[in-house]
């Protein structure tokens, strides 16, 4: 199976790379800095969702055009943990990517697009996969939670705001700036797509002594090889 794992940023690129086999440029013009690993492209498109959602589509489309499209795509990179949900140093798996902050404000309250009737603002992760991937990792001693990861435009930086997108969407997870982004990309190329995100901070007040992201480069090191030895071979 071939492999397309978006990330935001190099940093996180490197981390994917760093347990899989010799990395060369990618070929993707748009996209120097995208790396092939085998049979896995690691591709930083960007932060925020409409970054990903471009270089996830323009990937896609290079890749069918030259014949040899990707089967999976994997949304990969550090986020934010819920509290009490999933812990800095933790790892996320998402079972479904969530568009937290797409819609509309209003007197009553927030209104998603969905409830507007402009789109979906979710995208389930497919289940089967999903579960190999958490099987995968369980069997490699990496622990993962399962739940929402939500994608955001603007990190949440206040306990209301982290309260706030909690009750909107019980159980999440994590928060990223990606997923949507490549999750819309990959259901337009009709590609299944996972995320999984190594929790880099909680999500709740800015408070930038709280990140940790070293740790979670290493988390998300550990963990993108045993999703590769499970779904690239
Ligand atoms: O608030 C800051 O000063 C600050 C310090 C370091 C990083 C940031 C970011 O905005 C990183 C965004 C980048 O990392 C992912 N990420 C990591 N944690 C979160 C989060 O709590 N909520 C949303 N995204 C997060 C994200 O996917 C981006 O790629 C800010």
């Amino acid at each position: 199976m071939r492999l397309l794992v978006v990330t935001a940023v190099t940093a996180e690129r490197d981390a994917c790379a760093r347990g899989l086999p010799g990395s060369g440029p990618a070929g993707l013009p748009a996209y120097p800095d995208a790396v092939d690993c085998g049979r896995v492209t690691v591709l930083p498109g960007g932060v925020g969702p409409a970054a990903a959602g471009a270089a996830t589509a323009t990937a896609l489309a290079c890749a069918r055009a030259a014949g040899r499209p990707y089967e999976l795509v994997v949304s990969a990179g550090i986020g934010g943990g819920f509290p009490g949900v999933a812990p800095v140093g933790g790892l996320v798996l998402a079972s479904e990517i969530v568009a937290a902050d797409l819609g509309a404000d209003s007197p009553d309250g927030f209104l998603p697009l969905d409830v507007l009737g402009f789109g979906p603002v979710r995208h389930a992760a497919d289940p089967g996969l999903t579960g190999r991937a958490a099987a995968a990792l369980r069997a490699a001693g990496v622990a993962a939670v399962t739940g929402p990861v939500l994608t955001v435009s603007t990190v949440t930086g206040t306990a209301a705001g982290a309260h706030a997108l909690a009750r909107r969407y019980p159980g999440a997870a994590a928060e990223g700036m990606e997923g949507f982004g490549v999750a819309t990309a990959a259901r337009a190329h009709g590609v299944p797509v996972l995320e999984v995100r190594a929790i880099s901070n909680p999500v709740g007040p800015r408070d930038r002594a709280t990140w940790r992201i070293r740790e979670a480069l290493d988390v998300l090191a550990t963990a993108v090889p045993v999703l590769v030895k499970e779904f690239g071979t």
